[in-house]
């Protein structure tokens, strides 16, 4: 084998260990012949983009910058419109002005975007009316629709995935490179959410302050240039890994392996089994690595992951994405943090405020409650502040659309509207206007801190 080969096959090292929440592909052969194709596919990222990454998140583990990584709980082949696209961009790009402004600190933008396709789910089947159909398991695997040849996996799709991926990225690069994404015009937005919206008018405050911090700049002579482009990133849930390793290339720099399907990717609740295939895979990649950490997580289990991920001790390897509940937080957190502090890891601590709030509404739509989303990231920073650590960022489910998934809320949202725009694929969506109103809220925690 050549020294490239070699590292190559490093990416597939998985394949002897048990992968969890994997599709069961009826055609084996149909899957061998679709991960040739992708093998043979141009990245999607650069191997430095992805180092960039890693430094700023660095800066995020020291203290020194606040993560935002936001997006779809399930982006959906049909969903990726310019439109779409565009409002949930702009939707961050918001929230990142917001918090930049109020942490006086950069914030790394980081997109659940251009690869989130694939999703881990809690029970095999679903049933209907007495008909019991394979769980979908999102747009890369199999189909939304209820019948037996949407719920059948198809390794084609894994292509569309690809595809799909390749062309929001795209778009992505063109609005936050091309003028589009100028902080003047970001600012303009947000002048226009606290003007206009009953919920926007409570931070008319901060607007004014960020407005007169823009025009001092103005007068300064700071070049507008500046402000023209935005560094944003994408990420996505490494799960399907027959897809995750076909992108998985060696670097001609460096020789090191890369998944160059996305810039950040991070191993669910479901998946991180210490002896399990997708931290086997993750731990042969360089590409800055998240983990979620749910209720359940033991200090020891923590430490392993830093072992297993992290042996370097290098800040912006790995960040620690806890989703524990809002009732849960408080009691659960200080000893993950104190005992990883304790070992010298420098992980970055972001709070996923989303998935331990997840409810079933009477109406039967799943929903999360925006006081209970907002009362995780407050316990997330208590617990930082108790400890003297820092609160590297927040990890949310949005869209930049007028959704009703979510309730509560400034426009307040009740659970009798969730039918009039429930249009997620998976997990409730924190809409436009909840977004802004957490960042806002957020932004003021991170000053009080
Ligand atoms: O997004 C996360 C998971 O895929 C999701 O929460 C699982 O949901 P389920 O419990 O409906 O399977
Ligand atoms: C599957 C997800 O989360 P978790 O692994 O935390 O349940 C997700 O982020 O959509
Ligand atoms: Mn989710």
């Amino acid at each position: 084998m050549t020294v490239n080969a070699e590292l190559h096959a490093g990416g597939n090292t998985w394949r002897s260990l048990p992968a969890a929440q994997q599709p069961d592909w009826p055609d084996q052969e149909a899957l061998r012949d679709v991960i040739a194709e992708l093998e043979s596919y141009p990245p999607l990222v650069f191997a430095g983009e992805c180092d960039q990454l890693r430094q700023r998140l660095g800066a995020v583990a020291r203290g020194e910058a606040f993560l935002l990584q936001g997006g779809d709980c399930a982006e959906a082949f049909d969903a990726v419109g310019a439109d779409q696209i565009r409002n949930k961009l702009k939707t961050l790009l918001q929230m990142g002005a917001v918090l930049t402004y109020a942490g006086s600190v950069p914030v790394v933008k980081v997109g659940r975007i251009a690869g989130q396709y694939s999703k881990p789910r809690s029970k095999p089947t679903e049933t209907r009316d007495g008909v019991t159909l394979p769980t979908y398991r999102g747009d890369s695997v199999n189909g939304f629709a209820f019948t037996p040849e949407a719920r059948t996996p198809d390794p084609q799709r894994l292509k569309r995935m690809y595809q799909a991926s390749a062309s929001t990225l795209n778009l992505v690069r063109a609005f936050t490179t091309g003028g589009y994404a100028d902080l003047r015009q970001v600012h303009a937005w947000n002048q226009d959410f606290v003007r206009s919206s009953p919920s926007g008018q409570r931070y008319e405050q901060l607007a004014r302050e960020i407005d007169r911090a823009m025009n001092f700049m103005n007068a300064c002579g700071v070049d507008p240039e500046e402000f023209k482009t935005v560094e944003f990133y994408a990420s996505h849930e490494a799960l399907v890994l027959d897809y995750e390793s076909a992108l998985t290339r060696v670097d001609s720099r460096t020789g090191q392996l890369y998944d160059v399907s996305g810039h950040m990717v991070w191993i669910g609740e479901r998946t991180r089994q210490l002896d399990g295939a997708h931290i086997e895979f993750a731990s042969k990649i360089r590409n800055p690595i998240g983990v979620k950490l749910g209720p359940t997580t033991s200090s020891e289990e923590a430490l392993t992951l830093i072992e297993r991920l992290d042996p370097e001790r290098e800040a912006g390897r790995l960040t620690f994405i806890t989703r524990m509940g809002a009732d849960k937080i408080r009691d659960r957190l200080p000893e993950l943090v104190e005992k990883v502090t304790a070992s010298g890891a420098q992980v970055a601590w972001v709070c996923d405020p989303m998935h331990g709030n997840t409810f079933e509404a009477a109406s039967g739509h799943k929903t999360r409650r925006f006081d209970d989303v907002l009362d995780e990231v407050k316990g997330f920073f208590e617990v930082h502040k108790g400890l003297g650590t820092h609160p590297g960022g927040i990890h949310v489910e949005l869209t930049g659309d007028d959704v009703t998934e979510c309730v509560g809320g400034g426009d307040e949202i009740f659970v009798d509207d969730l039918h009039q725009r429930y249009e997620t694929a998976c997990d409730p969506r924190l809409n436009r206007s909840q977004s802004l109103d957490l960042a806002f809220l957020v932004a003021e925690m991170y000053r009080d801190q």
